[in-house]
């Protein structure tokens, strides 16, 4: 097997220092948002954004990968009463796959990660 074959997404992306180094570029695109930014207006975001790396691991199969996390309890949870809405959502969905096109993110992952969106966005966005 090669090692592109061997090694999970979350290698291939670049591990935790260049999953951090998209978070930081990412939450600077979100706050860059009008639509967004006030969401964030009394959250520190360097505190979210350990959070959503651990999601990421998740998603992408790192080797550190949390086995004990119930994604749709805990996002659901994690957004009740932000009152997120689709177009939020879809925006916030776009500046984060532009970041990972900035990042030359290869394209598999990429679609894994607009794959993950689809399937979590009933868990972020008020009903
Ligand atoms: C794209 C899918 C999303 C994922 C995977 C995600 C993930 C997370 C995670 C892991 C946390 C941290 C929870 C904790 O600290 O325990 C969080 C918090 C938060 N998220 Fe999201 N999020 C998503 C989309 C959004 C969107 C679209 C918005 C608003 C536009 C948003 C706004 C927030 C806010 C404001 C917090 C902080 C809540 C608080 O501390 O009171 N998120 N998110």
């Amino acid at each position: 097997m090669s090692e592109s074959q061997s090694q999970s997404q979350w290698e291939r992306a670049g591990g935790e220092a260049a999953v951090k180094a998209v978070l930081d570029r990412f939450y600077e695109g979100v706050l860059g948002e009008p639509q967004l930014a006030g969401f964030f207006e009394n959250v520190a975001v360097d505190d979210i954004k350990p959070h959503l790396a651990e999601v990421l691991e998740v998603v992408l199969g790192g080797p550190g990968a949390r086995t004990d996390i119930d994604l749709a309890g805990y996002l659901t949870e994690a957004h009740s009463g932000l009152g997120v809405s689709e177009s939020d959502y879809a925006l916030t969905g776009q500046v984060l796959m532009d970041t990972l096109e900035e990042f030359d993110v290869p394209a598999d992952i990429q679609e894994t990660i607009a794959g993950a969106l689809a399937t979590v966005q009933p868990f972020v966005v008020a009903a």
